[in-house]
């Protein structure tokens, strides 16, 4: 039975189908979907405004909980401490220097209009404006040099909790695209980590609240004696108080709205220019024409009065000087002044808006970087400890479909339909079939990566959602056919099997025996600490193939590759097979090597797939050996070398089991086991 797709009001929901909550707009050849906002289930205008705000008092429970987690961080708070107070010590400056260039400002206009000057006092000021420049410089650096090792332990620490938030995923949650973008968002941006980048928003925006109060306050000590002073003052600063509020409007709208995009042509390279010239200057990319919509857009009758407004302040100057020619109310070296400070003004908040774009966005990532540890698993974990009796496991578990059938998530086709078998302890049983027919997929349910649609699958008789997912993996090792090999020597590449027994050198070189891959480590260069894709990269791999001049200097670089272990330009290649032999290796490494391995069945996903035929011939003999002591489920399309021993042979067809039996049995039913057996016979023949 599917379920049908509801249309809910659930925050973190969002349907394009819904007219409702979404509205839909053409740009160029881009489909813009937006949430519109809702209050009470109505649509009142203005209200997404509001909705911000609410989603800001949301998040702000998770960004207190970063600050203590970052606090937490092994000497951290140490680092955040100096970097706070560079950052306040910092945000002072600007008051200090305006300070200083009031005092200039008035010794001038006293040497203007007396012909005075007091050469102290204009030695003090000046040291101290020279002063001013000079700790701007090196408070830089020392911000600079806080937030490298700051941001280097943010970044550790959040990478720790986004595995640890991946890891516990399930494979269908894992790979449910919600989710995945949800990762996504969770993980950050290339200019750095959700956490870094809110704790630089949240120090920016204290350290532009103290440059406001202390610039303010060191304007108004200045303008105090001056009768125009104050007016002037607010009229300038209202002009960066619209200029900063006309950002920030522009940046909330476009940054946090839900998009989802289409793109809708679809072209054939033979067509592509006379579609170009079709959809002409709407093909642009969808951030350019995002852009392009905000820039017409900016062009209104506010920002026109803006531009009238900026202009105020000298106006209001001429008026009251013609009005009052002998004593004008204010000087021109305050006007000049608070110009001045203005502009720094609508520059910092300018700065601010740049680099942190909508701070109720930031603060949303900073809820999302800790919901990703709650996304619920669509795999419900069971409660039975498995095996009761850990010696059970010993000699193999058995393992029985009912009537099982299952489609992957999004399709309408069974991968497998109305399974069922058994298959006893220690017994050897193989699946056949041609590509597609749901081989894998019924190893992929055994150990419960998906769960059946219908039917139940048991494990010694138990069934297998009843039983602790942790203990069901730990008595299963599969083999699958996408193995992974991680960037590591070839010895941590088996070991990883059974990471406790990695110092264990005999259980590595049994492993790798028994997989068949001995012999080839033993001739390699390195043997089993051979790197598998070193992760380094070539500084002077830039040059192209054979430069052997630059410049008239002769250009070798071998003696430096030679050190970083990099003897050639690849790394060692190893064959197809001989990967799979490895992932064999780490396969006995985790089952077979130690005696009270935990693991009572085996499953192998087309195990010999790149082997050659001696290869696959000595690894099933080498596996025949083990019946007996584990149950092995194999998925193959070859036959011969396996099933003819095999206890159980299912053979599936279309996704469902058409013929079951040993080899001998179905060789004398005649059906289709019997008549492929005979056509690869033959090929052999
Ligand atoms: N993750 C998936 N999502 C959707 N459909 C899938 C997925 N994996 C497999 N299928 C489909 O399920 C069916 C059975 O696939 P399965 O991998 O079990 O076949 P198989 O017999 O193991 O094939 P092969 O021999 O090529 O490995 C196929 O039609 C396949 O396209």
């Amino acid at each position: 039975m599917r379920r049908s797709r509801r249309v809910t009001s659930r925050s973190g929901t969002f349907n394009p189908e819904d007219v409702k909550r979404v509205s839909h707009t053409r740009l160029g050849v881009w489909d813009l979907y937006e949430e519109r906002a809702q209050v009470l289930g109505l649509r009142i205008p203005g209200t997404s405004r509001l909705e911000h705000y609410l989603s800001v008092s949301q998040s702000l429970p998770y960004v207190w909980k970063m600050l203590k987690d970052i606090s937490g961080i092994q000497n951290c708070w140490l680092l955040l401490l100096l970097y706070l107070t560079v950052e306040f010590i910092k945000a002072l400056l600007p008051a200090t220097s305006l300070w200083y260039s009031g005092q200039l400002l008035g010794i001038v206009q006293t040497a203007v209009e007396s012909r005075t000057v007091d050469k102290n006092f204009l030695l003090h000021v000046s040291i101290g404006r020279i002063a001013c420049a000079i700790t701007e410089r090196l408070l830089d650096y020392a911000k600079r040099s806080i937030s490298f090792p700051l941001q280097a332990r943010l970044k550790q620490h959040y990478a720790v909790h986004l595995f640890q938030a991946r890891a516990r995923l399930d494979l269908p949650t894992f790979e449910d695209p919600a989710v995945q973008r949800q990762l996504e968002d969770a993980s950050g941006t290339s200019r750095g980590s959700i956490a870094w980048t809110t704790f630089q928003m949240i120090s920016t925006a204290g350290s532009t609240a103290v440059q406001i109060v202390s610039q303010t306050t060191v304007l108004a000590r200045i303008l105090r004696e001056q009768q125009d002073g104050p007016l002037l003052a607010s009229i300038s600063l209202l002009q960066s108080v619209f200029d900063w509020l006309g950002g920030r409007r522009g940046s909330m709208g476009s940054n946090n709205k839900k998009r989802g995009l289409h793109q809708n042509a679809r072209l054939k390279t033979s067509e592509f220019k006379r579609a170009a010239q079709r959809v002409g200057d709407k093909a642009a990319d969808f951030w350019e024409i995002v852009r392009e919509q905000q820039f017409h857009e900016k062009l209104t009758l506010t920002s026109l009065l803006k531009d009238c407004w900026r202009e105020l302040p000298q106006i209001v100057f001429a008026l009251r000087a013609v009005q009052h020619p002998a004593h004008i109310p204010v000087s021109l070296a305050s006007l000049n002044l608070i110009q001045g400070t203005t502009q720094r003004f609508g520059f910092t908040m300018y700065r601010f808006m740049e680099q942190f774009g909508s701070i109720a966005d930031q603060l949303g990532n900073v809820r999302k970087l800790y919901e990703v540890v709650n996304i619920s698993n669509k795999i419900p974990d069971g409660t039975v400890p498995f095996p009761e009796v850990a010696q059970k496991v010993k000699t193999g578990v058995s393992v029985e479909f009912r009537n099982v059938s299952y489609r992957y998530p999004g399709t309408d086709e069974y991968a497998i339909r109305d399974v069922s078998f058994k298959v006893g302890p220690g017994e050897l049983c193989v699946i056949v079939g041609a590509n597609g027919s749901g081989k894998s997929t019924i190893l992929k349910l055994i150990v419960r990566l998906y769960d059946p649609e219908e039917g139940e699958i048991l494990i010694n008789g138990q069934d297998i959602r009843t039983l602790k997912l942790a203990d069901l993996r730990q008595a299963v090792s599969v083999l699958f056919q996408d193995y992974t090999h991680f960037p590591l020597s070839i010895r941590d590449n088996i070991a990883l099997g059974n990471p406790s027994e990695a110092a264990n050198d005999e259980h590595v070189r049994l492993a790798a025996r028994l997989g068949g891959a001995e012999e080839f480590i033993e001739r390699l260069p390195e043997g089993f600490d051979t790197y598998l894709n070193r992760p380094v990269s070539d500084y002077y791999s830039g040059l192209p193939e054979g430069t052997h001049k630059l410049f008239g200097r002769p250009v070798d670089y071998s003696a430096m590759r030679f050190v970083g272990n990099m003897s050639d330009k690849s790394t060692h290649g190893l064959s197809g097979g001989q990967m799979q032999r490895l992932a064999v290796a780490r396969m006995f490494m985790r089952s077979i090597v130690t005696e009270d391995s935990p693991v009572g069945l085996l499953l192998f996903d087309e195990p010999s797939a790149s082997l050659d035929p001696t290869a696959e011939h000595d690894l099933f003999a080498r596996l025949r050996d083990l019946r007996g002591n584990k149950t092995m489920i194999f998925s193959s399309h070859r036959f011969g070398n396996l099933t003819r021993h095999a206890d159980l042979i299912l053979y599936i067809n279309d996704s469902v089991i058409v013929e079951t039996g040993t080899h001998n049995e179905l060789l004398k039913h005649g059906g289709e086991y019997a008549r492929i057996w005979s056509l690869q016979a033959e090929a052999f023949l």
